[in-house]
């Protein structure tokens, strides 16, 4: 699904950030990806999802090389992949369902009103639908964010410290929505620091692998959970 060769990539003015990183997702995977502050957690999932371009190297996304991707190509590969940040920003002004169905009416598709109320129950939001963003809880937000996710029925989901501002419960919540997304058949990527987080995925029956980024390199760590 997403293949890397020889992959390096630096910030315009700075050295290199990630060097000659070779490995592969497959299609239905569940991958973690840690490591320290500044390492490019962040950074390797842009690249992932073709917001940067690699500096060298190659990076293949479902089947294109997204170095030779057009404007309409690069809006097609992101539709594939729905993107989950740790501070999800929303709409402020309109209600939660119209801000999870934001990108469907971006792209200028109906919403089926039923898929979109299944869709806030799955995420328990359903009590939520009128609500503006504001007066979310911080979990509440994220379970909002991961449906505006995966909306389009994206083939893969990348999430950024998603769990970065909630508490312990919410973030099991959140990790069993994801663990759930990946039984369904999409692909995960879950940049995350959280340690507990990772351990805790081995009690969810989830085939999961921890990619670390160390020295500019991303490595498997260790065994599979
Ligand atoms: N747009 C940018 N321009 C220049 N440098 C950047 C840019 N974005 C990030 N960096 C730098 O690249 C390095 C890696 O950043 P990145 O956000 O990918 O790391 P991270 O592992 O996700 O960090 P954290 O765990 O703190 O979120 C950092 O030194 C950061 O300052």
């Amino acid at each position: 699904m997403i293949e890397m060769q020889d992959l390096s990539f630096g910030y315009r003015g700075g050295g290199a950030l990630l060097s000659n990183m070779t490995l592969s997702l497959p299609a239905g995977s569940f991958h973690f990806l840690t490591g320290p502050s500044g390492s490019g957690k962040t950074t390797f999932l842009r690249l992932c999802y073709a917001d940067l371009l690699p500096s060298a190297g190659r990076l293949t996304a479902f089947g294109h090389d997204v170095s030779g991707l057009s404007r309409d190509g690069i809006a097609m590969l992101r539709r594939k992949i729905g993107v989950l940040h740790q501070d999800a920003q929303f709409l402020d002004h309109l209600p939660v369902a119209e801000n999870i169905a934001l990108p469907l009416t971006v792209a200028g598709q109906p919403v089926d009103m039923q898929a979109l109320k299944d869709l806030l129950g799955w995420v328990s939001m359903s009590g939520h639908a009128r609500a503006v963003p504001p007066a979310l809880s911080g979990g509440e937000r994220q379970r909002a964010a991961l449906a505006r996710a995966v909306i389009m029925s994206p083939d893969m989901v990348m999430a950024d410290e998603p769990t970065g501002n909630l508490d312990w419960d919410m973030s099991m919540r959140l990790l069993q929505l994801l663990v759930e997304l990946n039984r369904s058949g999409k692909t995960i990527m879950v940049a995350t620091h959280d340690m507990d987080l990772i351990r805790a995925a081995r009690q969810m029956d989830v085939q999961a692998r921890v990619l670390r980024i160390s020295g500019q390199r991303v490595q498997l760590a260790g065994a599979d959970l």
